[in-house]
């Protein structure tokens, strides 16, 4: 007979053998746990030793952690299947959904059928078992009646087709890879299941010491600092209180504000690493990992970094996000986590349908003068306009130029300038003091510029993914905008990507680019290609 445990797991009885000291204290975290040797069990959740059985499924668990994560799990399937009233699940376990059935909120259970059909319809694709059917209104999964207040006071009405199938997953419990276009609303659906998890759980733990419950990482400082404004909006009136930990901004005050108490961090992995090798913070609660951007996340040059700070985290869910999403990102989500579902809403990769795309055969000299001329241009001109080009020197001079010869005035903004002057160039941006803005690829990803409905592709960047979120800024929840790209002899490397791309938005393509003069040779880099260090 297998050993009882207080904490309701009995010594699997694989490995009871008799010098097994039935009093040996189990294991509180999945981390504490060595790797199975062959034959021994598995932890169904993190596949380390299954020391351990679970009283209450019979699976093999390693920790008393990773039993709390199983039983979570189980009651969330229940809940949303059998769609019960809300249970009181263990403790540490209020990351819960449950799928309402209509009524109250005016959704209604939907069946297997209507679930198939509901994502044919709105182009949702589901890979991954137990994931629960979209939600067709915020009322429908149990949040808090304040942060569906706090959704409505945004102008959310409905749920954007990301978010009907992304929140419930991730309520759920699930890892997610998420892709879906630019401007989708892809911040809400992981920023609404965090507010939630983390205000639940201090209403349920309250205690005077805040460990952070969830933390978000993306690529720019601009992006956090939205997605942090974002999640304030969202958790006004909860326990819910956010740090943001971006380079530019003093560190002291960061850590302060960790140190009293915080529930998310939001942040770039750079300076997280900062604070985390010079600060002893605590990150062993956090149970939600956020990578916003997750194809660029994982890239050469922040993959070491993210993984790092993931490995100081212990076991929590992990929601990947992009719009773009490159071959091999499965491959290297599956070394984060293996059970991993795929959500994806329209075809990955794609510029945005609303974004007008105009390419112009453009060569280098004739480009200042062509760019001039839009913006002089009373019919082309539809300002605010993001102007994108390659480099830092570039976004200064080309800025200058703009402002001395058309006499639009216009700002640059890029990684060298410090995080007061990015702040207040954005900010007199948006107010409509500065009509356009010379950028670097720091305003390439995930920012919302509101008002945005022209951007101008000066210098083609260096892969057509960045090209996709460049396209996209020009258009949130599928209003038109234009997007006018620069394309020269220089870019032929990306021809091909480039020509599928227009072809399948039904755009224009110039005869250059189907052109055998201007062929890539498979293995060049044009001049404008160069791989840029400088944003
Ligand atoms: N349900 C909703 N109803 C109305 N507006 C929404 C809804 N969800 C999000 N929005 C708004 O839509 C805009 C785009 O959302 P968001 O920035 O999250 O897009 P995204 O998918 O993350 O885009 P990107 O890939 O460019 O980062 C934002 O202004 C956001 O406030």
């Amino acid at each position: 007979m297998d050993h009882e445990f207080k904490d309701g797991l009995c010594k699997s009885s694989v490995i009871a053998s008799c010098s097994d000291e039935v009093n040996d204290k189990v294991k509180e975290r999945s981390r504490d746990q060595r790797e199975p040797l062959p034959g021994e069990p598995k932890c169904v959740i993190c596949s380390r030793y299954g020391e351990y059985i679970c009283g209450e499924t019979d699976d093999d668990i390693c920790s008393l952690e990773c039993k709390q994560t199983l039983l979570c799990r189980v009651a969330n399937t229940q809940l949303a299947v059998s769609h019960c009233p809300p249970k009181r699940l263990p403790a540490n376990d209020e990351c819960f959904y449950v799928r309402d059935t209509g009524g109250q909120s005016g959704t209604s259970f939907l069946s297997d059928d209507q679930t198939e059909l509901l994502r044919r319809k709105l182009d949702i694709h589901v890979k991954g078992d137990l994931v629960p059917g979209p939600i067709l209104s915020f009322s429908s999964c149990n949040l808090p009646q304040k942060l569906v207040q706090n959704i409505e006071a945004a102008g959310y009405e409905m749920p954007t087709p990301v978010q009907m199938q992304a929140i419930p997953a991730a309520l759920g419990g699930k890892n997610l890879l998420v892709s879906a276009d630019t401007g989708s609303g892809k911040t809400a659906s992981f920023l609404v299941p965090i507010v939630s998890c983390c205000s639940h759980f201090r209403f349920e733990h309250f205690t005077d010491q805040k460990k952070p419950l969830a933390m978000v990482l993306t690529p720019t400082r601009e992006l956090c600092i939205q997605v942090e404004e974002q999640a304030k909006l969202l958790g006004k009136g909860l326990f819910f209180k956010t740090a943001l930990v971006v380079g530019g901004d003093a560190m002291a005050r960061q850590l302060f504000r960790i140190q009293q108490g915080v529930e998310l961090i939001v942040g770039t992995p750079g300076r997280l690493i900062d604070l985390l090798a010079n600060h002893d913070i605590e990150l062993e609660d956090i149970r939600i990992f956020v990578l916003d951007e997750v194809d660029c996340m994982l890239q050469r040059g922040f993959r070491d970094q993210v993984m790092q700070i993931f490995r100081a985290l212990s076991q929590p869910q992990v929601l990947l996000y992009s719009a773009t999403m490159s071959q091999d990102i499965e491959k290297m989500v599956s070394s984060m986590s293996k059970d991993v579902a795929v959500i994806s809403v329209g075809k990955p990769n794609r510029p945005s349908k609303a974004v007008k795309q105009l390419p112009i055969w453009v060569e280098s000299k004739q480009k200042k003068q062509k760019l001039f001329d839009i913006l002089m241009s009373k019919q082309h001109f539809m300002p605010p306009v993001v102007v994108y080009v390659a480099s830092r020197l570039g976004a200064d001079l080309l800025s200058n130029a703009i402002t001395v010869t058309t006499g639009v005035k216009a700002l640059s903004i890029h990684g060298e300038k410090s995080m007061k002057e990015r702040r207040d160039i954005m900010k007199s941006f948006l107010m409509g003091e500065v009509p356009v803005i010379v950028a670097t690829g720091v305003l390439g990803r995930g920012l919302d510029l509101l008002g945005v409905r022209q951007i101008i592709v000066f210098d083609m960047p260096n892969s057509i993914n960045e090209y996709v979120h460049q396209v996209g800024r020009a258009s949130r929840l599928g209003e038109e905008g234009t997007a006018i790209v620069f394309v020269c002899r220089e870019n032929n490397n990306l021809f091909p990507e480039l020509v599928e791309i227009l072809r399948s938005s039904g755009a224009a393509i110039p005869r250059e680019l189907v052109s055998s003069r201007y062929k890539a040779c498979p293995y060049s880099i044009g001049r404008g290609q160069k791989k840029r260090k400088h944003e």
